[in-house]
């Protein structure tokens, strides 16, 4: 990436998007912490990622941070609710089994509760990780393709959501999408050309 500057705001919902290989899930990383830039820096809810410790990542990560990864993610020994429960636990909130249902509830998956990820399809395995994400009600929510193996109907559910999420919630949402389809529900659209960004 190269020169790459963006501002998201909270209450609102940005669009990433840009031929494959063009640098958008090595973005997401940086964004998220995992990978470290060479230059630059991320500033997230008031404070510099550079200036925190693997520690204070890793707490952001389990409460204000929720993350949708393009291969989902989810433990494989563990059924799609406990997956997740699992973050809500660990982010100490109290009603997390009542959450943890709604939230797969209302991803129409709560039939697959039960079950591990490896008897689901990859669209269920989806709608588990994205009800993972919801049911954290973080304040800045960052998704890799999260409606990349989904059906138009339950796309137009997922991004429903997500809207409703960032102007209900005040969630900052940023996603990764090359679906021309989702484009309607974003404040801003980026585009990423090897490694260059422009505001589309
Ligand atoms: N850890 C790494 N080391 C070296 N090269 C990498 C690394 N990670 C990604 N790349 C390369 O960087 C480029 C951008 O990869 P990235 O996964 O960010 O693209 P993308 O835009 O998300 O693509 P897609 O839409 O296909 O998922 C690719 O050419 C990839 O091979």
């Amino acid at each position: 990436m190269k020169d790459v500057s963006l501002t998201c705001e909270p209450g609102t919902l940005t669009i990433l998007r840009g031929p494959s290989g063009s640098g958008k899930s090595s973005l997401f990383s940086v964004l998220a912490g995992i990978a470290l830039p060479d230059l630059g820096d991320v500033q997230m809810c008031g404070r510099k990622l550079s200036r925190m410790s693997e520690r204070e990542k890793t707490a952001m990560r389990r409460g204000d941070l929720a993350l949708i990864f393009q291969a989902y993610n989810l433990l494989p020994s563990l059924s799609a609710f406990e997956n997740v429960i699992y973050p809500l636990r660990r982010a100490g909130v109290k009603d997390a089994g009542a959450r943890a249902l709604a939230a797969l509830k209302h991803l129409e998956v709560e039939h697959r509760a039960d079950l591990r990820p490896g008897l689901l399809s990859g669209g269920e395995q989806q709608r588990v990780a994205v009800a993972r994400a919801l049911a954290l009600k973080p304040k800045v929510l960052l998704g890799d393709e999260p409606t990349g193996a989904l059906d138009s109907d339950n796309t137009v559910h997922v991004m429903r959501t997500l809207r409703h999420m960032a102007v209900n919630d005040g969630t900052t949402v940023f996603i990764i999408s090359h679906d021309p389809s989702v484009t309607a529900y974003a404040d801003q659209v980026l585009e990423l050309r090897e490694g260059r960004l422009t505001h589309a």
